[in-house]
């Protein structure tokens, strides 16, 4: 059995508040891309994860995996023991803004929901993928989405233009969320006024660019080297807007189509991570 964890990219995202509890309340268009790592289970009396691909190695000094955290969570809501041998393909570099993390454990979530044969409730699904992390319940349907709340509010995103193209970069820097978060300084951002939908990449490129990633300045306070990835994305041709995703440090251009992403990527330097493509075809 297998399940695609797509990359998310964060097209906007403002900083709109902060709780009592120190998370931030966000305004983000979210969409997912044809980047993905993969899940694959199969039969085994005890559950255990295996790590491959060639993103694999960064985790395996970890102590506990997200995948491993959302199978324990998944049984405890259901009654099930947890059971399995989980091999997680790792694509998507860690920490770096395209909740790679998020993405496995909301393919986590949905793939041990079918070996297991347990069903959960939408709003009960939601809030355990939320005890995962904020990214998780927008990765649970990987479809876009406009994200608010520290997360948790979801509601459906404009019309996308038909045959988006993205390309992604990292100058392979990992950055963690919280630092990011806690480097911002300022005040917050409004809600952003989006359209019912785009006709065409140009008018999308050009609402989007009204808008920004607060936590881009602060990246860049912290990697430098993000200014470098933005500049080069805003040279490649066909680029209509270049922007950090999430709290970085991987950073987007949008290009009208795929075909025009795939090419341009391999012109950014071959030491950083990058990728071209389109967006996720979200299955029926
Ligand atoms: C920045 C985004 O990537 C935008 O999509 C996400 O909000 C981050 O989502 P995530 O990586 O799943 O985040 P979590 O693992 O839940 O939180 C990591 C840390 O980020 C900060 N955090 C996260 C989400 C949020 N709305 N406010 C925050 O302040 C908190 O310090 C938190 O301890
Ligand atoms: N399967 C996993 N994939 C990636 N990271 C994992 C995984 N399991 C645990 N982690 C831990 O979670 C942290 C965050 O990972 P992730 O790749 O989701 O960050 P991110 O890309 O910054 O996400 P976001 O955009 O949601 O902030 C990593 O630093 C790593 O320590």
């Amino acid at each position: 059995m297998l399940q695609a964890a797509p990359a998310k990219v964060n097209l906007f995202l403002h900083v709109t508040g902060r709780r009592a509890d120190g998370y931030h309340l966000l305004d983000s268009l979210v969409v997912f891309l044809a980047a993905a790592d993969s899940l694959h289970w199969a039969e085994a009396p005890a559950l255990s994860l295996s790590l491959d691909g060639p993103e694999g190695g960064a985790l395996r000094a970890e102590p506990d995996n997200l995948v491993l955290r959302a199978a324990r969570l998944l049984a405890e809501a259901t009654g099930v023991s947890p059971r399995g041998f989980l091999r997680l393909d790792k694509h998507l570099p860690v920490a770096s803004g395209i909740g790679g993390g998020s993405a496995d454990a909301a393919a986590a979530l949905r793939l041990l929901c079918r070996a297991w044969n347990v069903a959960v409730p939408p709003d009960a699904m939601a809030a355990l993928a939320l005890r995962l992390g904020a990214d998780v319940p927008v990765c649970l349907a990987s479809r876009p989405a406009r994200m608010e709340g520290v997360g948790e509010l979801l509601g459906p995103a404009p019309a996308l233009p038909p045959g988006l193209g993205m390309v992604l970069a990292n100058p392979r820097v990992a950055l963690a969320t919280p630092a990011v978060f806690r480097a911002r300084a300022g005040g917050f951002s409004p809600r952003a006024a989006l359209p019912p939908g785009w006709a065409d990449a140009a008018a999308m490129a050009r609402d989007l660019s009204a808008c920004r990633n607060d936590l881009e300045a602060p990246a860049i306070g912290l990697c430098p080297a993000v200014g470098e990835v933005l500049a080069a994305l805003r040279a490649l041709p066909g680029c209509l807007l270049a922007r950090m995703s999430g709290s970085g440090a991987t950073c987007f251009a949008l290009l009208p189509d795929a075909a025009a992403a795939t090419a341009a990527a391999t012109l950014l330097p071959p030491e950083w991570w990058r990728w071209g493509g389109g967006l996720y075809e979200t299955p029926a």
